[in-house]
């Protein structure tokens, strides 16, 4: 089934939306969550092959799809001047011509991601436009420096500005099976972060099965996590549809269960227009609507945008000939 126009381009508003408050862990639900990897797989792989959004709608799907996007700069050789340029490109991220071509308001992206050393001049360039600062904290991409000090390092860049932080989990936790030490760990980090969104990055490349990834998902959650994230970037394996099938059917069920909406992030890799929109589509499927806002769902990317632009500039190009306009509605 191919996806209609979204509801609205523009940006809107936040949605307030009571904060997940995490359970007690509840192993016998942990245990009991399977992952069917071949039917999975096989779903997946159904979702890469075909036009996820009517032609007609892609432009408005795209111009959605900018305003999920945690525009991220996260290397080594990061520069105070490379940080103040993706800022720029955050607050305006779509020529203003393009979006007068389109007939369609101003947007920004739904963050901008950095390491902590980057934190303050994010929060500079931001300044006045709401678009809030995300922070990779915990010894990110590994997070195997001494614990006190990755819980230090979430205060310091809450402490610098960051109104979002996204920690590492402890991969090996998650390989032993050690789902107590999982949770324990989520809990300090979600207590670390205070009013600040945090993200839990599962690094799903390194957790050895998709039944892994499901319980690892549920345990962040379960420890009061506001968003689970695929992957740091650095990995392997990045975001894949298999495994974000499981992740977004883990939130479905904890939402299920408990009536508390936890957000998604697929990150690493994705770099073409198109499979953001396959990644929209799957949303819409499986979990609706409400989870196409910002305040529940990111792409953390850093190349997604150009390729946007590069498709939106196409479309408005070829779409005057062809009545544009009208089909746009
Ligand atoms: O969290 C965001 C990722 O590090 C971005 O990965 P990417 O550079 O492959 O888009």
């Amino acid at each position: 089934m191919e996806t209609q126009s979204p509801e609205r381009t523009a940006q809107l508003p936040q949605l307030t939306e009571p904060r997940n408050p995490g359970t007690a862990l509840d192993l016998d639900w942990v245990r009991a969550v399977q992952a069917n990897t071949s039917a999975i797989e096989r779903r997946a792989a159904t979702l890469s092959g075909r036009r996820s959004v009517k032609k007609d709608y892609q432009a408005a799907w795209l111009l959605k799809a900018v305003t999920l996007i945690d525009l991220t700069t996260l290397s080594g050789d990061d520069t105070v001047g490379r940080v103040r340029r993706l800022c720029a490109k955050a607050r305006q991220p779509v020529s203003p011509a393009l979006l007068d071509a389109m007939e369609m308001p101003a947007i920004t992206t739904g963050a901008v991601c950095v390491y902590h050393d980057m934190i303050e001049t994010a929060v500079t360039a931001l300044k006045g436009t709401g678009i809030p600062v995300a922070a990779v904290s915990t010894g990110f991409p590994a997070g195997l420096s001494p614990f006190h000090l990755r819980l230090a390092e979430i205060e310091e860049s809450v402490k610098a500005g960051a109104e979002e932080i996204d920690i590492v989990i402890s991969r090996r936790h998650v390989l032993s099976g050690n789902w107590q030490a999982l949770y324990d760990e989520m809990k300090a980090f979600r207590a670390a972060c205070g009013d600040a969104h945090v993200k839990a990055i599962l690094a799903t490349g390194e957790l050895g099965s998709l039944r892994n990834v499901a319980r690892a998902s549920l345990i962040c959650m379960m420890a009061g996590a506001d968003f689970i994230k695929t992957s740091t970037g650095k990995e392997s394996v990045n975001a894949t549809l298999p495994v974000t099938l499981v992740m977004i059917r883990a939130i479905r069920d904890y939402y299920d269960r408990t009536g508390y909406r936890v957000g998604y992030k697929p990150a690493g890799g994705i770099s073409k227009a198109k499979d953001a929109l396959v990644y929209l589509a799957l949303i819409k499927d499986e979990l609706g609507d409400r989870w196409l806002q910002p305040d529940l769902f990111r792409f953390g990317a850093s190349s997604l945008l150009g390729d946007i632009e590069r498709q939106l500039e196409h479309h408005v190009t070829g779409a005057y000939s062809a009545g544009y306009r009208h089909s746009m509605g």
